[in-house]
């Protein structure tokens, strides 16, 4: 019998990956080859598993990559059509990087480097556009249209990377599929509410979706400034005028899915403290009434919105009568009430209608980049949980209907990511890109802690051996021994593991960074006197006030992370966030009753008097 030959392991790897693709079957391969030819230049690289971070060549990570089943009954199901693809980096980037870490002293940046400007980010005009679908008419057969877009996304896609080096290239999305949900928003919403991340607003805002919605479809665009409870009032202030500055047919919204109030921000100890959502917490979104006020200027009485005023006054009178509550349901919208999820074939692609308000129904598109709270802001109007809402970014796949009553229907958007010149550890923080697929996780850590007091914020003791102050890596190595991360095999520090928990942290807003409009940090002291400043400042007060009376019994839990809790929470961090947790009755009727003293105060209630 011949002797068998050594195998080494990187061959076993090889014969895996390829019983994998052989696996895949050929109309996987098929697609993915008819994506590597849409475009970068490095996309006709072979099929790669994301978790192989060992190539030395730079090729195309799948992001969200599912395993191929076949299901009885559905034809050319392929449920990897809405993954992402990034670009892999070489194994000597990330050495080299990983050196700088283990070396560089951090210094702490002046606060002028937070400041971003959205000129030098989108180039606003030249090529980093977003993919636009190409005109059709209904003669053409299904297979025209198909192959007309693709060839258009071919060509938007070379356009991109003539005209950039992709190493300056911020990460984008590659897929057809998740541009062509875009496309079914924009042409079934009479308005376009473009969410982003109070943190950092400009990195979430495409200057080419503005023209395109506001020039080309002539329909209204409104941007809501989402998350506000992540940054102080004067940040948010100064962002909202920015927007209505630099773009004059904006209408700015501001929103968050969870208030909170000020004297906890200043709280460091609130990095340690997990916040639990309890199902109710939602019907205390700050916002929808600023959100309606500007639907209604927009609609200019077109469409009948009294169902939508109604419903928030119904839900403010359900806070305060809890015994009410029951008949909060609208009866009208009962049969209505249930969310649709579309799962786009190209038959479903409709023209663009140029009748607004059809049926006397408004359509409002939530669209926005990943993990910016879409789905959270949707729960918020509703003022229950009816999408899920996700950590992990790209958690929304497919687009999502809701009548929030018989005269508006929101329309949730899986998030896009539009091509752009981010800097790449902003696109991390800004958590864009999933931390599960970072590389090199300590570039990010050394970024983060020359902008916030990492080390202060979590009492991390210095490291014995370390002088002459914090490195990115002595950051991660303190907190791993504060966490207790050790390594399987050497039981040493377990500084990757405790990398990738600081950048969760810092995404999740626990570690909280944000970014400045242009020149904040030489008006900083006009921003905090700016008299819509002191108006958030008083309401949000009074709402702090409200939250810590001991008796209102606040609806969303705030609990220790411990080691082990993390450890659960990043293995399920695409899973739904939400504790559907039970309430004793008699305790929920005590804190709603005094939960209303809080959300009858609207912080933005002021910022929404006149701009729109
Ligand atoms: N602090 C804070 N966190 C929020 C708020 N809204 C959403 N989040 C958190 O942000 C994360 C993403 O929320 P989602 O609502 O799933 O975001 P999305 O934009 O629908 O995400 P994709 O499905 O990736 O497109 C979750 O961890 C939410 O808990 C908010 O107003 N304040």
């Amino acid at each position: 019998m011949p002797r068998k030959k050594p195998f080494s392991n990187k061959q076993k790897k090889k014969q895996l990956q390829d019983k994998r693709e052989r696996k895949r079957g050929p109309s996987e391969q098929g697609r993915a080859e008819s994506n590597s030819r849409s475009g970068s230049r490095e996309r006709w690289e072979e099929n790669t598993d994301t978790s192989d971070s060992e190539s030395l060549r730079p090729q195309l990570r799948r992001v969200n990559q599912q395993p191929q089943i076949f299901k009885p009954g559905e034809r050319n199901y392929d449920p990897n059509r809405y993954r992402l693809y990034f670009e892999k980096e070489t194994k000597e980037e990330i050495e080299q990087r990983k050196k700088i870490a283990l070396e560089k002293i951090l210094e702490p940046v002046p606060e002028s480097e937070l400041e971003v400007h959205i000129d030098q980010i989108y180039r606003p005009g030249s090529v980093l556009d977003f993919p636009k679908r190409p005109a059709w008419t209904y003669e053409m057969s299904k297979e025209a249209v198909q192959s007309r877009e693709e060839k258009a996304f071919k060509e938007y896609l070379q356009k991109i990377y003539e005209s950039h080096n992709p190493r300056e290239l911020s990460y984008f999305d590659h897929n057809l599929e998740t541009w062509r949900q875009l496309w079914r928003v924009l042409e079934m919403s009479d308005i376009i509410l473009l969410i982003t991340d109070i943190r950092h607003p400009v990195l979430h805002f495409s200057p080419a979706l503005y023209d395109y919605v506001t020039q080309e479809l002539g329909r209204s665009l409104i941007l809501v400034l989402n998350k506000t409870d992540l940054a102080p009032p004067s940040l948010v202030v100064a962002w909202k005028h920015y927007f209505q500055a630099k773009f004059p047919k904006v209408h700015v919204v501001c929103f968050t899915s969870y208030p909170r109030h000020p004297e906890e921000e200043q709280d460091p100890s609130a990095v340690f403290k997990k916040r639990r959502r309890k199902r109710r917490v939602w019907s205390s979104a700050l916002g929808p009434s600023q959100l309606l006020r500007a639907c209604e200027v927009i609609t200019a009485e077109k469409v009948d919105l009294t169902s939508w005023r109604e419903k928030i006054e119904r839900d403010s009178a359900a806070l305060c009568n809890p015994a009410s509550e029951e008949g909060t349901q609208d009866e009208e919208t009962d049969e209505l009430n249930a969310v649709v999820s579309h799962q786009i074939t190209d038959a479903e692609l409709g023209a663009p209608s140029s009748e607004l308000y059809k049926d006397g129904v408004l359509s409002i598109g939530c669209v926005g980049f990943p993990n910016v709270g879409k789905s959270s802001l949707i729960n918020g109007l509703v003022g229950k949980k009816i999408v899920s809402v996700s950590r992990t970014p790209g958690h929304t796949k497919y687009f999502q209907t809701y009548y929030l009553t018989p005269t508006v229907r929101l329309c949730d958007c899986p998030g896009l990511i539009f091509p752009s010149l981010i800097d790449r550890q902003q696109q991390i923080l800004a958590g864009i890109y999933p931390i599960a697929q970072i590389q090199e996780p300590y570039t990010s850590v050394g970024y983060l802690s020359c902008r916030i007091p990492v080390p202060q914020l979590l009492k991390l003791p210095q490291p014995s051996g370390v002088e002459g102050g914090w490195t990115a890596w002595s950051i991660c190595e303190a907190w791993a021994d504060k966490r207790g991360y050790k390594t399987a095999k050497a039981s040493r520090s377990d500084t990757y593991r405790a990398a990738n928990s600081l950048l969760r942290l810092a995404v999740d807003g626990r570690l909280c960074l944000c970014m400045r409009p242009p020149g904040y940090s030489v008006q900083k002291e006009a921003w905090q006197q700016h008299p819509e400043t002191k108006e958030m400042a008083v309401h949000s007060q009074a709402q702090g006030q409200a939250n810590n009376d001991p008796s209102s019994g606040r609806e969303e839990e705030e609990e220790e992370i411990s080691s082990s809790g993390e450890e659960e929470e990043e293995q399920d961090r695409d899973a739904d966030e939400e504790e559907d947790e039970e309430e004793d009755p008699t305790q929920s009727q005590h804190k709603r009753g005094n939960k209303n003293k809080v959300t009858d105060i609207n912080p933005f209630e002021l910022l929404g008097e006149d701009e729109c």
